[in-house]
């Protein structure tokens, strides 16, 4: 069997009880619903055709075997539609987890290049659709299975001639359904993909409001809404025109089925060959006829979507991470902060340019170092190296002497803070996001840390304190309070190696003196790179690295590279000489 079948089968496993039972259910109930046109037929041919005497008693005894088959029908469907959707719900939150986790192990290098809309509707959409087929796929068939076969076999015991002349209309319902059903098919599908589209401009517009309202473009805005929100009008108008023509299709044949089924059952009774009570039967099971043909549409559609959504989902599961343990991936023990650059060449994955080009560099431990040059030129790139966000692609980036490629992923990254450029703060209280940096830590831990970072006065001075609310990705913080805040939860982390990648935009000095002695506080006894921006937070550097096009070209104090005059003299001097 296909891998993929496989997989798509493997998440029935853990719910098999349940989904025999709810296929029993289905099963049982297309049985019993096939068996009310019979019971009429037996109350019509052989009850009242005959002695009306006992007819009363009889008729009592066939409805209450009717009620108990209500009963038992009812209750089975109640199974297929509790228990069913649940079943399909749960087999869908699996596939969520396994989505979720999986997206937690992939590396850098996939994220940039994938829209986060369209991995979060892998997560919610498409296993939403999946779900639907993994519970109605398999009771559709059922269903309409039994009801078709089921009543064709009755049809044809009870008048074979006018059973096969309703069959003459089935091909051709058939075809008529297949044409119209693939149009709507189609119309739904471009409904989708125009919703999607609208989604994501209305996230992308929501995610900028701040910026739309601070250019005064919200006309522009709606006019590009508008635009996209016509779009999909028209994209519904035409599917609600294909969807029409398909019903009316359908119903036109139903009503000549039934036409057909009273003049040839009409002619058929004048010539003794069937009677009344026959004729109602077939009415009666016409429907049982056409149902499946007429949920054709759904069904497909049904299906299509599912295993497109399935496929989806393998596809994002199939992505190994590019950066994983090796096999022998070892544990990093007290470690003492030696980190060592050698040879090192890098470039991003389809870019040509190389970014950096055999470098090597010795940061002793316990060093303060900061990494100046070009914007663009590969700082941040280089100190992504260490806590391997990116490998390599030649030479040998190591901690303590140990190729970090050996050590295990999740040891390497325990000891590697990184205080970002961008700060990014999860949206929930001031204490959530400290905590982050040591999932267990105690509150009063998490005091001391924003102590540390500087961060606690202005923690205790908001509404709430530390449980304070700090809105989408800390919008409720100023850029230093944010900084600070980052700063907090490494020093809760407290790792032995400290990457701190300086904000660009500048904090007012204020902030920027508080963010820098809470740096300064952070790095006593670690080793540190600062990717310096601002070049007076280095002045005093005992180390400053300049990094160049042609690598690291300069290395000493702030006095030694001014009075070198080259690329650090210029960048000092265009910060600072007017
Ligand atoms: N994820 C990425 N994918 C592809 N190219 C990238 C990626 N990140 C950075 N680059 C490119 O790599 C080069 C180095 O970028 P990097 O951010 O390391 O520079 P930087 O020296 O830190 O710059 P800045 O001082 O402006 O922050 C740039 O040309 C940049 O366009």
């Amino acid at each position: 069997m296909n891998n993929r079948i496989k997989k798509f089968l493997s998440y029935y496993k853990p719910y098999l009880r349940l989904f025999y039972t709810v296929m029993a259910c289905a099963l049982v109930g297309s049985g019993i619903a096939l068996l009310y046109p019979l019971l009429t037929r037996y109350i019509t041919k052989d009850i009242l055709e005959n002695d009306l005497s006992s007819a009363l008693s009889q008729i009592y005894i066939v409805c209450g075997i009717m009620l108990v088959l209500v009963v038992i029908q009812n209750l089975c469907q109640f199974v297929v539609d509790y228990h069913g959707h649940k079943m399909g719900a749960m087999m869908e939150s699996d596939m969520r987890r396994e989505l979720f986790e999986h997206y937690q192990k992939l590396s850098f290098n996939f994220y940039d290049t994938q829209k986060t809309g369209q991995l979060m509707s892998r997560v919610t959409n498409d296993l939403l659709l999946l779900s639907e087929l993994y519970h109605h796929g398999p009771e559709d068939y059922i269903k309409y299975f039994i009801k078709f076969v089921g009543a064709f076999i009755i049809l044809f015991f009870i008048n074979a001639k006018l059973t096969l002349a309703i069959f003459c209309f089935l091909p051709l319902m058939a075809v008529f359904a297949l044409y119209f059903n693939k149009k709507v098919n189609i119309a739904l599908r471009r409904n989708k993909d125009r919703i999607a589209d609208i989604n994501a401009q209305v996230e992308d517009n929501l995610s900028g409001i701040r910026v739309v309202q601070s250019f005064g473009n919200e006309d522009y805005e709606a006019n590009k809404f508008h635009y996209e929100n016509n779009r999909f009008l028209e994209s519904r108008k035409n599917g609600y025109k294909s969807e029409a023509y398909f019903s009316t299709g359908m119903d036109i044949f139903v009503q000549l089925i039934t036409i057909t089924v009273i003049v040839f059952g009409g002619i058929n009774i004048v010539h003794a060959s069937l009677d009344l009570a026959d004729l109602i039967t077939f009415l009666l099971y016409i429907a049982y006829l056409i149902e499946p043909i007429q949920k054709l549409t759904h069904v497909t559609m049904q299906f299509q979507d599912g295993i497109t959504g399935f496929d989806r989902f393998m596809e994002m599961l199939e992505i190994e991470p590019s950066i994983k343990d090796s096999s022998n991936a070892m544990e990093l023990k007290n470690v003492q902060g030696d980190v060592q650059f050698q040879n090192v060449s890098f470039n991003y994955n389809g870019n040509n340019r190389s970014v950096l080009n055999n470098i090597s560099l010795e940061i002793n431990s316990g060093d303060y170092i900061a990494l100046v040059g070009p914007s663009g030129i590969g700082k941040t790139t280089l100190c992504s190296l260490i806590p391997r966000f990116y490998d390599v692609n030649a030479g040998e980036v190591l901690i303590d002497g140990i190729n970090v490629k050996d050590i295990s992923l999740h040891s390497l990254r325990r000891n590697v803070g990184i205080v970002q450029q961008d700060v990014y703060l999860f949206a929930g209280t001031v204490l959530e996001n400290i905590r982050y940096g040591k999932p267990d830590a105690t509150k009063e831990e998490i005091i001391a840390a924003a102590k540390n970072a500087n961060a606690h006065d202005f923690i205790i001075a908001l509404p709430n304190g530390y449980e304070t609310d700090i809105g989408q990705r800390g919008v409720k913080l100023s850029g230093g309070q944010k900084q600070r805040l980052s700063i907090a939860r490494v020093f809760l982390k407290n790792p032995p190696i400290l990457i701190f990648d300086e904000a660009t935009s500048a904090l007012d000095n204020e902030s920027e003196k508080i963010v820098k002695e809470s740096l300064e506080a952070l790095a006593k006894n670690r080793t540190t790179i600062v990717i310096a921006h601002r070049l007076s937070t280095i002045r005093n550097a005992k180390r400053i690295i300049v990094l160049t096009d042609d690598g690291i070209t300069e290395e000493g104090t702030h006095e030694e590279l001014l009075a070198l005059d080259r690329t650090y003299a210029h960048l000092y001097n265009m910060q600072f000489v007017i």
